[in-house]
Order: C-alpha cells, then structure tokens, then sequence
C-alpha cells in the first residue's frame, strides 16, 4: 500500500538537545497511525517537521510523496488538515465567521460550514462569539477548520485533551467517518484508551526514539503474559496460567458452570509503555 508519509533517520537538534535521535516511521494511505509518548519525547518537534514548521537537522522526510522543499507549497497545504497547540481563531469572530473565512481561503463552498459544524456537536453555536466559548468547544472549531478544505491527510496534535467523555466519543465517531472515507490521520496523544480504539497502528516515542510500531491489538497480544482472569460465581478471582498442566483446572470449572467471567490477560498500551521504556505515558 502506498505510504503518505515516510520518514527515514529523521534526526532534530535544538542547540546541544538532540530532541529527536533516529527515527523511521512509515504511514501508509488511509490508515490512523498513533504516535504516543509523555511530554518531552519529541511527539509535537515530529508533527512540527511533517507539517513543514521545522525543518530537520537530517535525514529523508517525505509527506504525500512530496519532500520537506515543498512544504510551503500552496499544493502541499490544500492537501493536509492541521490541528496544533499552534491553531488558532479569530476570537472576536462568530464561529460561523471563522469558518467562512477559512472557506474563502481554500474557496470552499460555504454550505460545507453547517456540515462540519454538525460532525464537531456545535450546530447550534455558529453564531457565538469565540472568545465567549469554552475551551472544549474552541477545541472544535479548530478541528472543523482543520477539516474544511477536505484534507486527504490530517495531523491531529492532543485533538480531544479539552473534551467531556460526551463530546470526545462523538468526535471518535466523527474521525472513523472521516477515516472511513478515505483521510490518513496522524493522531498524537496521551490517551491510551483513544489511541486502542481508533488506531491502526501506534508508535511509542521516548526521548526521541521510536521503540515499537504496531497494531495495538498485535502489541496487547505480544506483551500479554498468557495468563486467564477468572471470575466464579462464588465471588473467588484467579489467576491460572496459560499453561498445559493448568488445562484440567479450566475444564473443570467449565464443565461444573462456576466461572463467572474470564478473560485473557491482556496488558493496556498504557501498561506495555511503562515495561518498553520503565516510564509512565503521563
Ligand atoms: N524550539 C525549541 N528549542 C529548544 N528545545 C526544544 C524546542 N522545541 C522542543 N524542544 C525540546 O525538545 C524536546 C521534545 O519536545 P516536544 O515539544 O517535541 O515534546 P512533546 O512530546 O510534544 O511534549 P508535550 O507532550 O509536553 O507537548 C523537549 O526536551 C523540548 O524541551
């Protein structure tokens, strides 16, 4: 499948700090690729360098097929949607005024306002003044300005870090819609249940290097400790091992109808952070 954005030995130095040290990534067309690590592992520099706001100290960048020298193109920018600590709005504008601007920008019909302003939960706010709105809902606006111009790839830094769980499960739904037809998202973000549920695949970033790139589901399986969970209903939890010797117990409890529930023991992305690099992903 075709990668939308390949990087290859990407190094970034700020002075003396080397905020990025070796990275190779690869995100292939229509995925939503994670990238997950705590503050300070280089998640926001790495956005920065796709999006063209930094330039790398070395190494091959290459987004939709275009290198970091095109990155000013009005090409390159028709074709990425950006939501960063970077965004911003006009506050004194209405939100429907915002986003009419930025229809005018990219000379996109202004029906599309009502659509978005719907996908994001904010049909009935167009009118007000953004700098009377809260920080969740300026969160949203963002992301429908970002999402005007129909990018075919978007970066996503933190986009739902000011959402109540109502609003972020909607934006959730909102971003598989739009995966569904067919735009690559670049998510970044601490949060581990978001990124299990909407990613593809994910990247661990510690101190500026990559240390796993996997489907959640293929790193829960690898870092899983083989063991079973088992509830009785009697109310007695156990763990047995996911060993031969352990098969006539799990027979028996099944065949005399006492468990309750039991489930395998699959570790969180949270918890297979903390064993790859001994750090929590705070
Ligand atoms: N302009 C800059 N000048 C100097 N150092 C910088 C600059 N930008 C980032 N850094 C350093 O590079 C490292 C990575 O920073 P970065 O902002 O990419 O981390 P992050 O993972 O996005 O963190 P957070 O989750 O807190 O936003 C940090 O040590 C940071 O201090």
């Amino acid at each position: 499948m075709e990668n939308v954005i390949e990087v290859n030995g990407l190094k970034k130095t700020f002075g003396s700090h080397t905020a990025i040290k070796n990275v190779t990534l690869h995100v292939k067309k229509g995925e939503i690729f994670g990238l997950l690590g705590p503050s300070g592992s280089g998640k926001t520099t790495t956005n920065k360098i796709l999006t063209g706001e930094l330039s790398p100290t070395s190494g091959e960048v290459k987004v939709l097929g275009m290198e970091t020298s095109k990155f000013g193109s009005a090409s390159f920018k028709s074709k990425i949607g950006i939501l960063s600590d970077n965004s911003s709005l006009y506050e004194r504008l209405t939100v429907y005024d915002n986003l009419k601007l930025f229809c005018k920008l990219y000379g996109v019909p202004v029906s599309q306002i009502d659509v978005l302003l719907k996908e994001v939960n904010l049909q009935d706010d167009g009118s007000r003044i953004v700098s009377k709105l809260s920080k969740g809902m300026k969160q949203r606006v963002l992301l429908a300005k970002a999402l005007i111009h129909k990018p075919e790839l978007v970066f996503l830094d933190e986009p739902t870090s000011a959402l109540d769980p109502g609003n972020m499960t909607h934006i959730h739904r909102g971003l598989q819609r739009l995966n569904e037809a067919g735009t690559t998202i670049f998510l970044t973000t601490h949060n581990m249940e978001e990124a299990t549920e909407l990613c593809d695949r994910v990247a661990f970033l510690h101190k500026g290097e990559l240390q796993e790139v996997d489907s959640p589901v293929a790193l829960r399986h690898k870092y899983s400790t083989g063991a079973f969970h088992v509830e009785t209903h009697d109310g007695d939890q156990m763990v047995i091992r996911n060993k031969p010797e352990n098969a006539n117990q799990i027979q028996e409890l099944i065949a005399t109808n006492q468990i309750k529930s039991m489930h395998s023991d699959h570790p969180t992305l949270g918890q297979i952070f903390l064993k790859v690099t001994g750090k929590e992903l705070v």
